[in-house]
């Protein structure tokens, strides 16, 4: 507060914190390539024509090119069977250029999600959603974090805002967000030591539980649903929602929305994520530093130091 007049939160702004690790990837790749003559390569497997997911795929893409990363994909028809989608991912675990696999969730309705990321060779598993990924992430040794919550916390640490000793509210408990959010901020060691509550559909009272939080996550999939009075005055608000909201004014009929109230939550957090520009982009940098990884991973073997 400046006097009386709140002053609006700091941006943490993910486009240009995303620039910055894609550059220090692009350089990986480089040495990656003038030691050892590989070229780190990631696959997508994008199976259905739901738009949103294009965009995301499409812009996962770009990003690997211009870091001179190899990229290849794999475009099923929403109508592919489990059977075909597994013959992809085998495909690719097959394929030694590449390094890393990232199957765009969530699959169509009939297919058996948890049988297509277990087909993925856990060495490629950039996403780290396989079994043994999240087991280790849970036992604090990963060797790849799920890229969101692992944008999260590069956005938290390269801002100055390390959650050790921090309340931290994750507001959605998925297994590619809100689960492995919890497990990176509550370890040992470097982005975590916070102390982690996780909400959900079931939880009661939980603007008493946002108000505590001195890191609060919004993973709700569903616009706007923080509003000012759930949020603790000076509050770090990470927002993680991607809505696409109608707007015939706008260019493409939608506009995004987070899960966040930006305008009146701003006035209130010290430091708040925007959409977009916010986390997305942060989710595809650590894809690529995690294929960098995976690379490694092929060249070295895995280190088992932890
Ligand atoms: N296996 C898997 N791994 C994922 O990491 C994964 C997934 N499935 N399924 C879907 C979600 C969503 N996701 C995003 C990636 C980039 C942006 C992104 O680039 N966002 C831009 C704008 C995008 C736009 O214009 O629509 C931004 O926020 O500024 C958003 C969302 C990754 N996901
Ligand atoms: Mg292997």
């Amino acid at each position: 507060m400046w006097g009386d007049v709140p002053v609006a939160a700091t941006i943490l702004s993910g486009t240009d914190l995303s620039a910055e690790i894609r550059a220090e990837v692009a350089a990986g790749v480089v040495e990656i390539r003038e030691k050892h003559g590989v070229t780190p390569g990631l696959a997508v497997i994008l199976v259905g024509d739901d738009p949103a997911s294009a965009v995301y795929v499409n812009n996962k893409q770009r990003a690997c090119e211009q870091a001179g990363l190899y990229s290849d994909s794999a475009r099923l028809p929403g109508s592919a069977t489990e059977k075909e989608i597994l013959a992809a991912v085998h495909a690719f675990n097959e394929d030694p250029r590449v390094h890393g696999i990232l199957v765009q969730l969530p699959l169509p309705d009939g297919v058996e999600q948890h049988r297509i990321i277990e087909a993925i060779d856990p060495d490629k598993d950039v996403d780290g959603i396989h079994p043994y990924n999240l087991g280790k992430l849970l036992q604090g040794r990963p060797d790849f974090a799920p890229c969101t919550p692992a944008g999260i916390v590069e956005l938290l640490m390269r801002n100055g805002h390390d959650p050790t000793g921090a309340n931290a509210v994750i507001c959605g408990r998925s297994d590619i967000v809100g689960k492995p959010l919890a497990a990176l901020l509550m370890q040992r060691g470097r982005g975590g030591n916070a102390t982690v509550t996780v909400c959900h559909t079931r939880t009661r009272n939980l603007a008493e539980v946002t108000r505590a939080a001195d890191i609060l996550v919004a993973a709700i999939g569903r616009p706007e649903a923080i509003t000012a009075d759930m949020v603790k005055d000076g509050a770090v608000v990470i927002d993680v929602g991607i809505n696409r909201v109608d707007d015939p004014s706008a260019r493409r009929g939608y506009r995004l929305k987070g899960d966040v109230e930006f305008e009146s939550v701003s006035q209130k957090a010290s430091a708040i994520t925007p959409v977009p520009g916010g986390v997305g982009p942060m989710t595809i940098a650590m894809l690529l530093v995690n294929t960098l990884t995976a690379a490694r991973i092929s060249i070295h073997g895995r280190h088992h130091s932890g």
